[in-house]
Order: C-alpha cells, then structure tokens, then sequence
C-alpha cells in the first residue's frame, strides 16, 4: 500500500483557500506518484481557531465531504480525510472521515478526547465512538492527535484487527517529544504499522512540530517529515508482515483480560 502524507502549513480560519491548497497537491501528487491512500493533518480546513468555529465550521460535513469525495473519484485515490470542524445540532465536532476511491464514505469519526490544555470542551463537543474500518481490504484504524495519549483506544483498534492506524494531528512543538516516543510505542505494543500526519507552521502563539511519520509493527521509523516546512511523505508499505510480526511475538494470545482492572 503506498501513501502520502500532506505534512501542510494550514491557513488559519480560511477553508476555501484550505481547499483549493489540498486540491493542488492532492492532483499533483496522484500524478508524481500515484499513491494507493493520501492522508491530510487534523483540523486542516480552519487550523485551532476555536473562538471562531461556529461561523467557519461546516455543517453536517458539507461543503468539506463532497470536496473529498470529488477528489477521490477524479484521481481514484482513498483518502483519509484529516478532520475537520464540523456543526451537528448546533454543537462543534472535531470530525474524521475516510473515503475510497470511488467517493464512497468508509468511515466517520468525531475526535473522543477533548484536549483540557486548549480548553477544547468551550468549543467543541466530544465524539462518543470510534470503530474499525477497512480500507483496500486491510483492516484499519483512526484516532485524532491527543487521542494518541490513551493506549485503550488504539489498543481496542488492534485487539479488533486493525493492522494500520492513522493519527491526524496537529501536534505542538512543546510536547514534540511525546508525540514521536507515543507513536513507536502505539505501533510496539500493538504490533500495527503507524501513519501519522501532523502539520506545520504556527497560530495564536503555538508552533507545531511536523514530524509526521511512518512506522513499522515492530516501532522502526521508516519515514519522518522534518519539523518546520510542508513536506509530502510517501512510502509503500507491506502490510502483510503484521500476520508474521504477530506470529513470532504473539502479544495478543498472550493477553490476560481477566487480570487487567481498567474499563
Ligand atoms: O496531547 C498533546 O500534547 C497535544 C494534543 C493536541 O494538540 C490536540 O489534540 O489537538
């Protein structure tokens, strides 16, 4: 499976010209390299600016839905769709979303973890579910930036088969060590290939690191963007080594739930 990730300096508060930027680099990079899956940043249509949600946001998913899925049918790509700010019975979602190649939605995710330090619980509503899905017949998994933080939802991903998991993010500079060492542990413990994509630049005093990633089921990077400029990652992956990495260290056979008390 070969992917790109569009590690994007996003335009803060401005969808349309977000648009038209992935627009471009989506078209020439399906022409340069024609990836199996593209995957955008979190937020990537408005950046963290939160006062102003409520006026920029989409709504019900549109106009940012339709936009993804013209996109995948004219290049005939999957794309995971970053998030993006997103209005349902008047309250703000921070809301995932996958598509295939023919436009079709493969899976809709509304970030679960709230992040108290950006005090997003003013702004946004906390999603309630998150759920595998299956990309190219592969069994995946996608979580939103400060859900990397809490090992049970990528675990419960894995334990019910996913072999990938993208993380969309946009992670700060501040806590840059985290993101990277959380990433290789999620992909170690849970033996999954780890595609993460964060974005870069600044807003509102908040520089954010990039370091978006590829990383393999046994925790080697096999590709890092660099911390300060956009930067597209593309690599093939194999993911028919998860079977065989899970056979030699059989982590989940070994798993004892009765002992573990945590809900
Ligand atoms: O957990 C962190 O340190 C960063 C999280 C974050 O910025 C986010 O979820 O948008």
């Amino acid at each position: 499976m070969k992917i790109s990730s569009y590690q994007m300096d996003i335009i803060p508060g401005n969808p349309k010209k977000n648009r038209e930027k992935v627009k471009e680099w989506v078209d020439n990079i399906c022409k340069e390299e024609s990836p199996d899956v593209i995957v955008l940043p979190e937020m990537w249509t408005t950046g963290y600016t939160l006062p102003e949600l409520k006026e920029i946001a989409d709504r019900d998913g549109e106009p940012t839905t339709r936009f993804l899925q013209n996109l995948a049918r004219e290049n005939e790509i999957n794309i995971i769709g970053g998030s993006f700010a997103n209005i349902k019975d008047d309250e703000v979602y921070n809301s995932a979303i996958a598509i295939n190649r023919k436009g079709e939605i493969l899976y809709r995710y509304d970030k679960v973890h709230l992040v108290p330090m950006l005090d997003e619980h003013l702004y946004l509503k906390a999603g309630t579910h998150n759920h595998i899905f299956e990309i190219e017949g592969i069994k995946a998994g996608l979580i939103i930036c400060y859900d990397l933080r809490f090992p049970e939802l990528s675990r419960q991903l894995a334990v019910d088969g996913a072999e990938i998991l993208f993380i969309v993010a946009e992670w700060p500079e501040a806590r840059k060590y985290h993101w990277k060492h959380l990433q290789i542990a999620r992909a170690i413990e849970n033996q999954v290939f780890v595609v993460s994509t964060n974005c870069v630049g600044q807003y509102n005093g908040v520089q954010y690191c990039g370091n978006s990633m590829m990383i393999d089921p046994l925790g080697e990077i096999i590709s890092c963007g660099n911390e300060e400029n956009e930067e597209t990652i593309t690599k093939e992956l194999d993911l028919h080594s998860v079977p065989v990495i899970r056979e030699k260290v059989p982590v989940f056979k070994s798993r004892v739930p009765s002992v573990y008390k945590i809900n």
